[in-house]
């Protein structure tokens, strides 16, 4: 290929863990949500998803790559946010009508209830954005690829608003605070070893919105005292209210989940036990020191203070011990605590089975997508 006639742009782009959750559309086509949503955005030290577009007119079609295996683009959501990037697109580029070629890569499981989805479309729209040399706010452009990626496209947390115009176009994301505002601020992921085929969340909120009563009562009276008290929270950083609500929260979408018809049934007994867990060192600390919330899958996902993780992590330890410790522990260091007489006691829980958690991800709040310059970490 002729390089002067080449464009590249590479891409990283970061998950998001809702702690106001979405859960429904007003719009399927356009992915308007119901509710708003507020989320924290995790490092992408350990968590990622890089995409690298090349476009050139040599290309004869485009094709799209992810994970090394070639994905069709007869589909909706791809070519919804590509039509839309390029509308905003100043029509005298010339590379405007190059046809392209995109590779994607995730350094954490695909499609494993982690979140690749909102990482995967933030990824790929702030690439085309760079691409075609698009300024804006396009959150409104990755919510149309999947409502939660809108949220990946800043770091800190970021509120989703669910907007009012029927076009979706203020149905966009916005931080509230940067990554740096409270920095104590440490996740846990469990992944929890669970091979059972989970329903997807696009077709469990669909079936929610057109069963579910109480879906109505959430979206309507819980969410926005709820939204507004958390981010009260976040910004006077007061774990206390923060990890209530966060657990209210995950709380309330599971029982939407179980209040639709047929029911969607995400969380499995590791993850109860999990919320045990959680509630029983909470009683035993006198406050709220762990958060847990679940997304549409069993895995828990915990927010925490820093201060905490050493002693929480023997909590979880004991009550999980590892069946294959090689590469059980990723992300940021990890001790490995013994548990206090007097905790174990008050936990009151039964040892699990070994290998109920598959892994722990040990993370922080981290920085939104970034465009990589220097060739070496293309990935065409
Ligand atoms: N890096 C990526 N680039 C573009 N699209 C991606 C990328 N990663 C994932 N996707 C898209 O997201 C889909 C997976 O989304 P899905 O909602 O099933 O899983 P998830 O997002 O990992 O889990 P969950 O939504 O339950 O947290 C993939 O099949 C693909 O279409
Ligand atoms: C439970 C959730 O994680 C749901 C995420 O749903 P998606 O964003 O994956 O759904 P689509 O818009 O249909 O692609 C809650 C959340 O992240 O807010």
């Amino acid at each position: 290929m002729d390089s002067s006639k080449v464009k590249v742009v590479t891409c990283i782009a970061p998950v998001n863990i809702a702690v106001i959750k979405y859960w429904g559309k007003s719009d399927e086509n356009l992915i308007i949500p119901i509710n708003d949503s507020l989320s924290g955005t995790l490092s992408m030290d350990f968590m990622c998803a890089k995409t690298t577009i090349i476009a050139s007119p040599e290309l004869q079609e485009n094709t799209f790559w992810l994970n090394g295996k070639e994905q069709s683009f007869n589909n909706k959501r791809l070519t919804n946010c590509l039509q839309e990037v390029k509308r905003l697109a100043s029509k005298s580029l010339p590379h405007l009508n190059w046809k392209f070629s995109i590779k994607s890569e995730n350094n954490f499981p695909t499609a494993a209830g982690l979140a690749s989805s909102a990482a995967g479309y933030a990824c790929l729209v702030s690439a085309l954005a760079k691409l075609y040399e698009i300024e804006d706010n396009v959150s409104f452009i990755a919510r149309m690829g999947s409502g939660s990626a809108c949220r990946s496209m800043y770091g800190g947390w970021v509120l989703w608003c669910k907007g009012s115009s029927p076009d979706g176009r203020d149905s966009i994301a916005k931080q509230i605070a940067p990554a740096s505002h409270w920095p104590e601020m440490r996740v846990l992921i469990l992944v929890v070893n669970d091979e059972r085929k989970k329903y997807s969340s696009t077709d469990a909120m669909k079936r929610s919105v057109e069963t579910s009563e109480l879906l109505k009562y959430r979206a309507n009276q819980i969410v926005p005292k709820m939204t507004k008290a958390c981010i009260e929270a976040i910004q006077k950083k007061d774990f206390e209210i923060f990890a209530e609500i966060t657990m209210k929260e995950s709380n309330s979408i599971h029982a939407i989940c179980q209040d639709t018809y047929p029911p969607c049934v995400y969380l499995n007994d590791t993850s109860h036990t999990v919320a045990n867990a959680v509630h029983a060192y909470n009683e035993f600390k006198s406050s709220n020191k762990v958060a847990y919330t679940y997304d549409a899958g069993p895995n828990a996902v915990l927010y925490l203070l820093d201060s905490s993780v050493d002693e929480f992590m023997s909590v979880i330890n004991y009550l999980f011990p590892p069946q294959d410790t090689a590469e059980y522990y990723k992300g940021l260091p990890l001790s490995s605590n013994q548990l206090s007489q007097d905790l174990k006691m008050a936990l009151n829980i039964p040892v699990q089975e070994p290998g109920c958690l598959k892994y722990i991800i040990h993370t922080k709040i981290g920085e939104g997508p970034k465009i990589l310059t220097d060739p070496q970490q293309h990935l065409l």
